[in-house]
């Protein structure tokens, strides 16, 4: 069976995310690049990491005009990435410029609420919901405008995944128990958010930190 796990490599060095890569490549199921992999290696790193033969998670969050979007997910379709990501906050039409711009068979999921937040961070900004009652918002509205699924936190994958059945649900933050949170807020165990829905699962420094990360990474499938 396919983990359910893609790695998320942090990291703005190529030599490093492929060397974790090629450690844990048997214990997970896809590779997660996001900002900090893009910024520094571009579309080659994207190319370079693809040769190792896992799907390739772009974790870019694209937000801005839907224009914007458009034409920035134009200019990744070459990469072919099973999944990308954008930002649910950008709004319906946003969403479906980005999913009509999006190869056929790529996953465009939208980010409801990062999991780095809690409800008093919401406030902060301007959201007056609690966690759930925003994520449950976002998800109704990424459904109405086509994509794939949502990014969520385990703490709501449970009512997501009620609200939109076939939905591709997307939970990162997650931790073994007793895992260093860092800078994630709501947060679940693995086990957890498969048990309450989760399609894939996205764990990052629980293993690229590890001492082993091969041996981290066999621990979590171990739960699974
Ligand atoms: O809400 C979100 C959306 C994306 N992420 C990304 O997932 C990983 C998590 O890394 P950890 O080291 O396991 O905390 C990271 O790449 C984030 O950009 C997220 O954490 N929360």
């Amino acid at each position: 069976m396919t983990s359910p796990v893609y790695v998320a490599l942090d990291t703005p060095d190529l030599e490093t995310a492929r060397a974790i890569a090629a450690r844990v490549r048997t214990h997970v199921g896809g590779l997660k690049l996001g900002l900090e992999f893009f910024s520094a290696n571009g579309p080659a790193g994207v190319h370079a990491m693809a040769e190792l033969g896992l799907p390739i998670f772009l974790d870019l969050k694209l937000h801005d005009i839907p224009n914007t979007v458009a034409k920035a997910v134009q200019a990744l379709r070459p990469l072919g990435p099973a999944i990308l990501t954008v930002h649910a906050a950008g709004g319906r039409m946003m969403m479906e410029e980005a999913k009509a711009a999006a190869p056929a068979n790529t996953k465009v999921v939208a980010v409801t609420v990062l999991t780095s937040l809690d409800d008093g961070d919401l406030a902060s900004i301007g959201v007056a919901a609690d966690s759930h009652a925003q994520v449950a918002r976002l998800t109704e509205l990424a459904r109405e405008a086509g994509l794939d699924g949502v990014v969520c936190s385990g703490a709501e994958v449970k009512a997501a995944h009620k609200l939109w059945p076939q939905g591709y649900f997307v939970v990162p933050g997650v931790r073994p128990a007793g895992g260093e949170l860092g800078d994630q807020k709501r947060v679940v165990t693995p086990r957890q958010a498969l048990d309450d829905g989760a399609s894939i699962l996205v764990v990052g420094r629980p293993i690229t930190k590890a001492e082993d990360p091969d041996q981290a990474a066999r621990a979590i499938a171990a739960t699974l």
